[in-house]
């Protein structure tokens, strides 16, 4: 305790804090008035076209500077140490130096230093003697809550943890984050080492999305040299969740994350929706990497021997299976993936095909024939098109898309290409060649595009495309010329300056790319530095071996629930990461952030089903609240769900759901159509599949008991519906409750 009293000592930390706040925010005046001034300086300087082509690379790292800095708030302060030995460390977002004495004004969180701020208690202060969250408002301070650790020290506080405010502030439909509350079991996985892979097993709300995304931004800090050349790449379950954690790495400072989910993860190809349960699991065995690479093998010198080729000049070469099958040992050697392949085929083929010729022609018997000669004739026969028509049947060039449309769309080319699958198994998944892709395809095309490689042959949209963006930038260049050039242009278009419009055209292409989370998102076969899966738990064996491709050097962070997996069998990590991962280490979090321990308690009988040997994670508050479980007519269910929403939603601005089975969806939908504008927008409707990772300050879960047919899998999407509010749930049903939910 202060000598002075608890009361005296929180308004002198307020005043301190204040005056740190107020010489943060007239260093970043500074720091904004000189990007501004070297921004402006850069803008003026002249030059030829290419110089001033660099200088504008070089303004806009400026601006982006600047834009940091423009956009920072009192929000960059959050923390305060004071150490036993009287030293004093101020905690934010970003680090930042007294620009006269280079003492440090404000530690980055992520800094070494910074560690004791969210690690020391009474038990194992680490020299911290008192600690302080600081809550501001714009500019203002407008809370300090210290906690007391000097030893011997009780950790006794001067107010509310800003952890619980946080926790019970309501939600809106972007996730926060965290970074002013990091728990000691959160903060060890944040600042884990990169080498390897770790597992962080968690039960709901204990933070695995917030720490996997606090990690991203930590490694990116503590390896940034590294990391920037490489990336950094995070996988979550859907397009809907990314849109949820899209501002985290923003308010973080770290824009260089490549986030995306299955869906988008193949460069060039986009999946709508998903799978059926059964067909998705058939879809991600690691079985269909054989039938990718059999579908693959077919399209390579598939034919019976003898092969005969009628020239254009209607010479006859007939190839027997003795050479066909040195061919196809000559082109495994030359280990390339299929289509990069094909240009050794058609040398191989051509140069046979003129040995053939010129070792028979006009002799009875065959005779030695020497290799220039053979070589020169082979690049006789590029004019052939006949031979041009075989070198396609015998290697042609094969999309990923091409390649799995045909093996999912014929059932005869499945069965050949997986033997392996039983009859029912093909059954589920054979479907029409028109059919959009799926998220569970994705790990399929994946497959293909490793051993098919690029296809040098885009198609005719993909070139029109290319070649009306090549245009834009074109007349983009010249533009630039125009502008900045006073030159004249000699007559063949070329500039005094020696650039024509054209070189910098490719300059700039270069430039626009040049951002490492640009190339990689863009680049099929690009490979990060360190991997990034929330909800791991999801990932079929065929779409963990899509991660891995692009990780090789198994730098991975995996975090999940694998009592939340939707696979329709038992699940472990285990079972589901051996096969391909030999090795990793493993993190438990323990604590729920998001749900009462009221709901918590029905979801713990819940997982008690799912497997009565794990704990639930203990819930760190309490709203003195009991679920609501009311039996309703069906008629009548509509109307419980919309009284719910109005009540919610017209006295907060909240966040609220509707969760209940997808064939539920439409009905559930038109509940709300008749509620006040501004307020049925605000109500999101999901399937408990949908509403993975997600959270909501009210949840109202329809009819758990819809389904007859129950297995393991509805018992976990059942726990993961109880588990998605923060303040209030109400089971709304008109048929029976699912056996998990009955007392
Ligand atoms: N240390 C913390 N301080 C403040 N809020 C926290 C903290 N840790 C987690 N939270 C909050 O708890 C909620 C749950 O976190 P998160 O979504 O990351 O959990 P999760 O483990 O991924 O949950 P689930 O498995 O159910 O998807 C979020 O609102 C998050 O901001």
């Amino acid at each position: 305790m202060h000598p002075l009293g608890r009361r005296t000592a929180t308004i002198l930390d307020r005043l301190a804090a204040q005056s740190r706040l107020d010489t943060i925010r007239s260093t970043v005046a500074d720091l904004v008035a000189s990007e501004s001034a070297r921004l402006a300086t850069v803008l003026r300087e002249s030059g030829d076209a290419v110089e001033l082509w660099d200088r504008d690379a070089r303004a806009d790292h400026h601006r982006k500077q600047l834009s940091r800095f423009e956009n920072a708030g009192g929000g960059l302060l959050f923390g305060h140490l004071g150490m036993r030995d009287g030293a004093e460390w101020y905690i934010g977002r970003m680090g930042l130096f007294d620009p006269e004495t280079r003492d440090p004004l404000l530690v980055d969180w992520r800094a070494p230093l910074s560690r004791a701020f969210y690690t020391a208690t009474p038990l194992h202060p680490q020299d911290v003697a008192a600690r302080s969250t600081i809550g501001t408002r714009g500019w203002r301070v407008s809370s300090v809550v210290t906690e007391d650790l000097a030893a011997g020290g009780e950790g006794s506080t001067t107010g509310p943890s800003a952890l619980m405010a946080a926790v019970s502030h309501h939600r809106t439909d972007r996730m926060s984050d965290i970074v002013a509350t990091i728990q000691g079991e959160q903060d060890r996985i944040i600042r884990a080492g990169l080498r390897g892979a770790l597992v962080v097993q968690g039960g709901p709300g204990t933070g695995k999305t917030a720490v996997a995304l606090h990690r991203a931004a930590y490694v990116l800090y503590e390896h940034r040299d590294r990391l920037a050349r490489e990336g950094v790449l995070i996988v979550g379950p859907n397009p809907d969740f990314l849109g949820y954690i899209s501002e985290v790495l923003p308010s973080l400072g770290e824009d260089s994350v490549v986030l995306t989910s299955l869906h988008t993860l193949l460069p060039g190809v986009v999946a709508h929706g998903e799978d059926e349960r059964d067909v998705a699991e058939v879809k991600g065995r690691l079985d269909l990497a054989k039938a990718i690479d059999s579908a693959v093998r077919r399209r390579e010198i598939a034919v019976r021997a003898p092969y005969v080729v009628t020239l254009e000049s209607e010479q006859t070469v007939r190839i027997e299976s003795k050479e066909l099958a040195a061919l196809r040992t000559r082109m495994r050697r030359s280990r390339r993936s299929h289509n990069e392949a094909r240009p050794v085929f058609e040398r191989l083929f051509r140069e046979l095909v003129a040995r053939m010729l010129l070792s028979t022609a006009g002799r009875s018997v065959e005779v030695d024939v020497d290799q220039e000669d053979v070589e020169d004739f082979a690049e006789e026969l590029q004019l052939d098109d006949r031979i041009a028509a075989a070198i396609d049947e015998l290697w042609p060039i094969v999309s990923p898309e091409e390649l799995v449309s045909e093996l999912l769309s014929d059932e005869k080319i499945l069965a050949a290409c997986a033997p392996m699958l039983s009859d029912d198994d093909r059954a589920i998944i054979v479907r029409p060649a028109s059919s959009g892709w799926t998220a569970s395809d994705i790990p399929l095309l994946d497959e293909a595009a490793s051993l098919l490689g690029e296809d040098p042959r885009p198609g005719m949209r993909a070139r029109a495309r290319e070649r009306a963006e090549q245009e834009r930038e074109l007349e983009y260049a010249q533009g630039v010329l125009d502008l900045y050039s006073d030159t004249t242009t000699d007559d063949d278009g070329t500039r005094a300056s020696g650039v024509t419009a054209e070189q910098l055209a490719a300059r700039q292409r270069q430039d626009e790319r040049s951002t490492v989370a640009e190339r990689a998102e863009g680049e099929v076969g690009w490979t990060y530095g360190h991997v990034i899966v929330d909800e791991a738990q999801e990932l079929t064996p065929l779409a963990l071996r899509a991660v891995l491709r692009r990780c090789p050097s198994r730098s991975l962070t995996l975090v999940g629930d694998i009592n939340q997996s939707s696979a329709a069998h038992g699940a472990d990590w285990d079972t589901l990461l051996r096969p391909q991962l030999r090795s990793y280490t493993r993190e438990e979090l323990t604590v729920n952030y998001r749900t009462p321990s009221e709901i918590m308690d029905l979801a713990a009988r819940v997982l008690g089903h799912i497997d009565a040997t794990q704990k639930a994670p203990t819930s760190i508050r309490s709203t003195g609240e009991q679920p609501e479980i009311l039996r309703v007519p069906y008629d009548a269910m509509s109307d419980a769900i919309a009284e719910r929403a109005e009540a919610f939603l017209t006295e907060s601005e909240g966040t609220f759901a509707v969760i209940g089975d997808a064939e539920l969806l439409p009905r559930l939908r038109s509940a709300v159509s008749a509620l006040p504008p501004g307020l049925s927008e605000r109500v999101w409707f999901g399937s408990p599949r949908a509403a993975k990772g997600l959270e909501f300050d009210v949840v109202v879960l329809v009819e758990p008991g819809w389904r007859s047919e129950r297995g393991v899998a509805e018992t976990r999407e059942l726990y993961v519906a109880l588990t998605r509010a923060t303040q209030r749930l109400s089971i709304l049903h008109s048929t029976p409750l699912p056996p998990e939910l009955t007392p």
